[in-house]
């Protein structure tokens, strides 16, 4: 409590410090100068963004590989408290759900929101609050799990007053959001906001019920959740499968709409196709939580809901794949040539492989061979690296030289490097993943002629050895794609261009109107 109560402190100061700074700072420097059509874009806070999803996914992946390099080699770190598998697994959770893939999501919103409504993003210090008052809540989730402080559900470790804290900052996301929607000159309301804007309100929604709970002192870390047992389980679950849908799915999808259309410089495929996805795909999630809690004491209509809910998510999610990969009709070419779009386009190429792994994996009959095994890990990553990953990661390369004003990224080749390597990556995560997934349930369900258990547990566990030896090489060869990433934007960001690679590789060039032009003084 005293390390948060200093950090909160400190953050207090220093953004005191920061308004006044800013404001001398602006008498000096004048207005921000006006895009081509006209509109003061805010982009400093969206290169903040960039910045910190890069850092941040650097971290979080880093700590997955430890946590990987762990369960191949137990003993590994067991001395430390602090650094042990327990400690470590929800900050590596946290960090690239919440920081990599938050910080993507709100940078990317405050750049699309504002590109499609043709306004300023609404508020002067408000986006700037949204934006360091998430990596407070961050900092203050991360040192609280390393430390031992968690209410223990899955992803929403964070205590009470963090929880408080998150709720503030969420709040004047959705009204900077929704302020710049107001403001809007387009008349139309483009579908990535819709998206978007799922994703903000659900969220605050999943967040405040899942975290309703009783302090024991106000001045202490320690907190009950207010509902106990199957209620419990299942509000816990309602919150775990809908931060996939609207965090991991919904949020991202945004990206996917403006993103692939702009890069590749052709319209969404089917308009009224992607309003189809969003309605149907908003109106099933909410329902198939149950699929996390088959054969327990959830009642079992309840069970059986989720799983039909779940099939049913099937085909909307396919509508959303099959409308972004035909985005590229009639730009085919572009996946040769554009290493960007080729991530783009693998991007969802991976949500169409893991929505179509979940529902499968939702029908009781396989469940009851999944569940607990490490094929829900390689269903998570396949999700995570695949498509999560991927997209964020195209989105960066997109929005590096939009936001800094650069002619075009550093260097292609890189990106083709990074592109190569992260996939290899997924590719051993994921098949090492249902192999020992498959295997580990096989062998614990497996019984001799006279009904005893074949194998002890001990012997499932060392028959999954050299199959977390390989996931962890998976996850090194994506850290090393990352790195790569984080040195061409840096690159990027500066204002270089790699020599060997001539500025006529037109591939990725700002789309029109992002340029702004010389600041006039
Ligand atoms: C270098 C890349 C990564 C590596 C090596 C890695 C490794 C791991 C490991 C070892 C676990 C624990 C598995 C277990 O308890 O059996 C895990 C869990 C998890 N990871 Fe990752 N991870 C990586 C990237 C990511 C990314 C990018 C995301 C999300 C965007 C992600 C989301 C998750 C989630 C949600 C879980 C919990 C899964 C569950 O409880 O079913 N990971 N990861
Ligand atoms: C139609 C879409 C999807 C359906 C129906 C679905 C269904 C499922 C099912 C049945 C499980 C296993 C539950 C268990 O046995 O414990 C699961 C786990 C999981 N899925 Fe999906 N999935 C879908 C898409 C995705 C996507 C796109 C992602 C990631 C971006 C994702 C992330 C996860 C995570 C993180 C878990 C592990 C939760 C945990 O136990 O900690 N899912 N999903
Ligand atoms: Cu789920």
């Amino acid at each position: 409590m005293m390390l948060h109560g200093g950090l909160i402190t400190l953050f207090c100061i220093l953004a005191v410090m920061w308004i006044g700074d800013r404001h001398f700072d602006f008498l000096k420097r004048g207005p921000t100068p006006r895009a081509p059509d006209g509109v003061q874009y805010n982009d400093a806070v969206v290169r903040w963004g960039v910045i910190a999803s890069t850092f941040w996914g650097v971290v979080g992946f880093a700590v997955g590989l430890v946590i990987a390099l762990q369960l191949a080699y137990p003993t590994l770190l067991t001395g430390i408290a602090e650094l042990n598998f327990g400690r470590l697994r929800p900050l590596h959770t946290s960090a690239v759900i919440f920081a990599f893939g938050g910080n993507i999501l709100i940078a990317t919103s405050f750049y699309v929101v504002q590109r499609t409504c043709k306004a300023r993003l609404a508020g002067d210090i408000a986006p700037w609050f949204v934006f360091w008052g998430y990596q407070l809540f961050i900092v203050l989730a991360a040192t609280g799990y390393v430390f031992g402080i968690t209410q223990s559900k899955e992803y929403a470790e964070p205590e009470w007053y963090i929880d408080l804290w998150l709720t503030i900052v969420w709040v004047v996301y959705l009204l900077v959001f929704l302020g710049t929607l107001w403001k809007r000159r387009e008349p139309h309301i483009y579908v990535a906001n819709w998206f978007y804007l799922a994703f903000i309100v659900t969220i605050a929604m999943l967040h405040i019920v899942n975290n309703l709970a009783v302090p024991v002192s106000l001045t202490g870390d320690k907190s009950y959740i207010l509902m106990s047992g199957v209620q419990d389980a299942m509000t816990q679950w309602w919150y775990g499968h809908n931060a996939v849908g609207f965090f991991l799915t919904a949020g991202f999808l945004g990206l996917m709409y403006y993103f692939i259309p702009k890069r590749a410089e052709r319209p969404v495929y089917s308009y009224r196709l992607s309003i189809i996805h969003f309605w149907a795909l908003i109106f099933l999630y909410i329902w198939a939580g149950p699929h996390h809690l088959h054969f327990t004491a959830l009642p079992d209509w309840a069970q059986t809901l989720g799983m039909t809910f779940s099939i049913m998510l099937w085909m909307p999610s396919w509508g959303g794949m099959i409308n972004g990969l035909m985005t590229l009709a009639g730009a085919w070419d572009r996946l040769r040539t554009d290493p960007v779009i080729r991530m783009l386009v693998v991007s969802v190429a991976f949500y169409g492989m893991s929505t179509f792994e979940g529902p499968l994996m939702s029908v009781k009959a396989v469940n009851g061979l999944s569940h607990y095994t490490d094929w829900t890990i390689g269903h998570v990553h396949s999700g995570a690296l695949g498509w999560v990953g991927f997209v964020s990661f195209g989105a960066l390369y997109c929005l590096a030289p939009w936001v800094w004003r650069r002619e075009r990224l550093y260097s292609l080749a890189l990106v083709e490097w990074h592109f190569w390597i992260a996939t290899l990556g997924i590719v051993l995560y994921i098949t090492a993943m249902w192999v020992s997934g498959i295997l580990q349930g096989l062998m614990w369900r497996a019984y001799d002629e006279l009904g005893f258990l074949e194998y002890s547990f001990v012997e499932t566990v060392e028959a999954m050895h050299p199959f977390y030896v390989i996931r962890a090489l998976g996850g090194l060869l994506f850290v090393i794609g990352s790195l790569i990433m984080a040195y061409n934007l840096y690159k990027t960001a500066k204002g270089e261009i790699r020599e060997s690679e001539p500025l006529d590789a037109t591939a990725g060039r700002a789309p029109q109107g992002q340029f702004v032009a010389a600041p006039a003084h």
